[in-house]
């Protein structure tokens, strides 16, 4: 056990998929694994233990934001031996060309602040996805028919952004989404060495203001999850 997780030692898999939803990770264990077995119940951030086509595998919360994903991650990768995250999560379309419903593959995320900058100070840390889950997570979404965009992210530190004119700046560098936890979990797999993904469903889009009526949530996450999936099993 953990400050924050109740899972006994050997009850997290080395694979764990991360939402930042607990209730998205509930419905990745019933929908995705078989003999799902819930191992972390504190504060209602859920974790789950199953196999996904054999493979064992966790599906775990990490709330929303930069240091709620920090308090996880740690735990799951210092004391748990997690050596695969990927983050599975919503985010908002930041170029005409996304759509609603796309998934995006970040290849890096770019971010203001992060719980990191303390230990960066004045370096511009670059924090990028696993190039090796990224290549398997672009494979599995061909195979499956998928289209995904793959480039840049923003990791936002608010949800509500008084700096609209950040926005735009994004806009004219390409980066596709914004969403608020892969610059942390892409600093963190650097830290301890181990591999990260963010495989992001586009939930709503700040330039068209065009959002994923709620029925369609699910259906929609499908296919990033499972995009994730064969990507860490690859
Ligand atoms: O859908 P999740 O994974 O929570 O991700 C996005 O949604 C939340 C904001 O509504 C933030 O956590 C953001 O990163
Ligand atoms: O963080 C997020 C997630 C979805 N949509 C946004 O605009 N921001």
């Amino acid at each position: 056990m953990t400050v924050h997780i109740g899972a006994n030692p050997g009850e997290i898999a080395e694979t764990v998929l991360l939402p930042g939803d607990p209730l998205r990770a509930e419905w990745v264990a019933q929908t995705f694994l078989d003999d799902a077995e819930c191992v972390n119940r504190v504060r209602g951030m859920y974790g789950f233990t199953g196999f996904w086509k054999g493979h064992r595998v966790s599906v775990h919360g990490s709330g929303m934001g930069m240091p709620s994903l920090s308090i996880y991650a740690n735990e799951l990768i210092r004391d748990y031996g997690a050596k695969t995250l990927i983050r599975i999560g919503s985010c908002g379309a930041m170029q005409q060309s996304v759509s609603v419903r796309d998934v995006i593959l970040a290849m890096t995320a770019s971010s203001l602040s992060t719980p990191s900058r303390g230990i960066f100070r004045e370096l511009n840390f670059a924090p990028c996805a696993d190039y090796g889950l990224l290549r398997a997570a672009a494979d599995a979404a061909e195979r499956i028919g998928a289209k995904p965009h793959v480039g840049g992210i923003y990791s936002a530190d608010v949800f509500y952004d008084e700096r609209p004119d950040l926005n735009e700046i994004m806009t004219r560098h390409g980066i596709l989404g914004v969403e608020m936890e892969a610059a942390e979990l892409y600093n963190l797999a650097a830290r301890h060495g181990v591999r990260a993904l963010a495989v992001l469903t586009v939930s709503d889009h700040l330039i068209t203001q065009e959002a994923l009526p709620a029925e369609d949530r699910q259906s929609s996450f499908a296919e990033m999850v499972e995009i994730a999936l064969e990507a860490a099993f690859a």
